[in-house]
């Protein structure tokens, strides 16, 4: 067992971050001038390969063993009416997941994906945020934990997804918690809640945020208080995999939860995290203005499971394919451009 508070031993953590690879940058920006193509002409796909290089540390990415990694959890606060489904559909995708029949699988075989489910305590909801802590600081501190295993594999490519009925609400009520606002300026319909539904996951997030007032200065509290097991772990992946060097890609509204918690805690801790894709769900522009994020793709999706991130993984792959796949110039015997101007 770990000695003194769990969270002090995550906050250890947090002090000894890797710099980004300037070398990497600068030695990837000298042979994409050389590729056969006019300078810039892939657009992001070049700031996409700079970005692989500066958090891998390589001068050559690599994308061997990309991994969609799915956290499932259960809500307590699913009982405030909060979601048109019941509990038990988390549990029930999972199955789905493991038997191949979800949306994220097709998305996955169709980009070369691994894909590896983290299903945590889904018989034992997290306690009811508008009645208390989802978590007790222990339980937050190892979930973080246990979601570190994310890149145990040695894994270069990380996508990050969740599945959990209920958590678009305890999303909401961190970002109400961490940013402050009105309720409503964070709540959306999640899986489709109907007018009454909305007005009761309005309700529910403004008596939780108003329950731990007191105690939602520091953003680990925020995430046990407001949070729950699939957010606490996606929270402990996204650091441990910047510490390892692991380049992530977010998901959607509930993904950027967990890290909106790490951001509020240092910019520094998304250094090495892309936005996947904008989310249809409202609050998700917010979101990503508040984390600075472009999103990669914008697709009217808002199912979670990370297929927005798996999507853009493959764009990602794309990107990488064309940095180490494309001639030269010189190679290819193509006559570049007369003079340095542009360049
Ligand atoms: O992340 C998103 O952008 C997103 C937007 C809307 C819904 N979801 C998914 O829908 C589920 C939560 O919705 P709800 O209505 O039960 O709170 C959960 O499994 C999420 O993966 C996810
Ligand atoms: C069927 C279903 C699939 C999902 N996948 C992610 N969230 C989901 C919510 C529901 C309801």
């Amino acid at each position: 067992m770990p000695t003194g508070l769990p969270f002090d031993d995550i906050r250890t953590l947090l002090s000894d971050l890797p710099p980004l690879d300037t070398g990497a940058v600068a030695a990837i920006a000298a042979r994409d001038a050389t590729l056969t193509k006019p300078p810039g002409s892939l657009g992001r796909l070049e700031s996409l390969v700079a970005w692989l290089g500066a958090v891998q540390g390589r001068e050559r990415p690599v994308i061997d063993r990309p991994v969609v990694t799915v956290f499932a959890g259960n809500h307590g606060v699913v009982a405030q009416g909060v979601s048109p489904y019941p509990a038990s559909v988390t549990q029930s995708m999972v199955a789905n997941f493991g038997a191949g029949g979800a949306a994220i699988n097709q998305i996955c075989g169709t980009f070369g994906l691994g894909l590896k489910v983290f299903e945590l305590a889904l018989e034992i909801p997290t306690a009811d945020i508008t009645v208390g802590p989802a978590l007790e600081e222990a339980a937050c501190a190892a979930t973080m934990a246990y979601g570190m295993e994310a890149v145990a594999n040695g894994t270069d490519l990380l996508c990050l997804g969740e599945m959990g009925i209920g958590n678009t609400t305890v999303a909401a009520a961190i970002y109400h918690g961490l940013y402050g606002g009105a309720a409503a300026d964070w709540v959306g319909r999640g899986t489709g809640v109907d007018d009454a539904g909305l007005a009761r996951k309005i309700d529910a997030v403004e008596r939780a945020v108003a329950l731990h007032a007191a105690h939602l200065g520091d953003p680990l509290e925020v995430l046990r208080r407001l949070g729950g097991r699939e957010i606490a772990a996606m929270v402990g992946a996204i650091l441990a995999a910047r510490i390892e060097r692991v380049p992530v890609i977010l998901d959607g509204y509930v993904v950027c939860a967990a890290a909106a918690v790490l951001h509020a805690l240092d910019a520094r801790l998304l250094d090495h995290c892309i936005a996947g894709h904008r989310s249809a769900e409202g609050a998700h522009s917010a979101v990503l203005a508040r984390l600075g994020k472009e999103p990669l793709l914008d697709l009217g999706l808002r199912l979670g499971e990370g297929t927005g991130a798996a999507l853009a993984a493959g764009i990602v792959k794309a990107a990488l394919a064309t940095f180490n796949g494309m001639s030269t110039f010189s190679e290819a015997g193509v006559a570049d451009r007369a003079d340095d101007s542009g360049r």
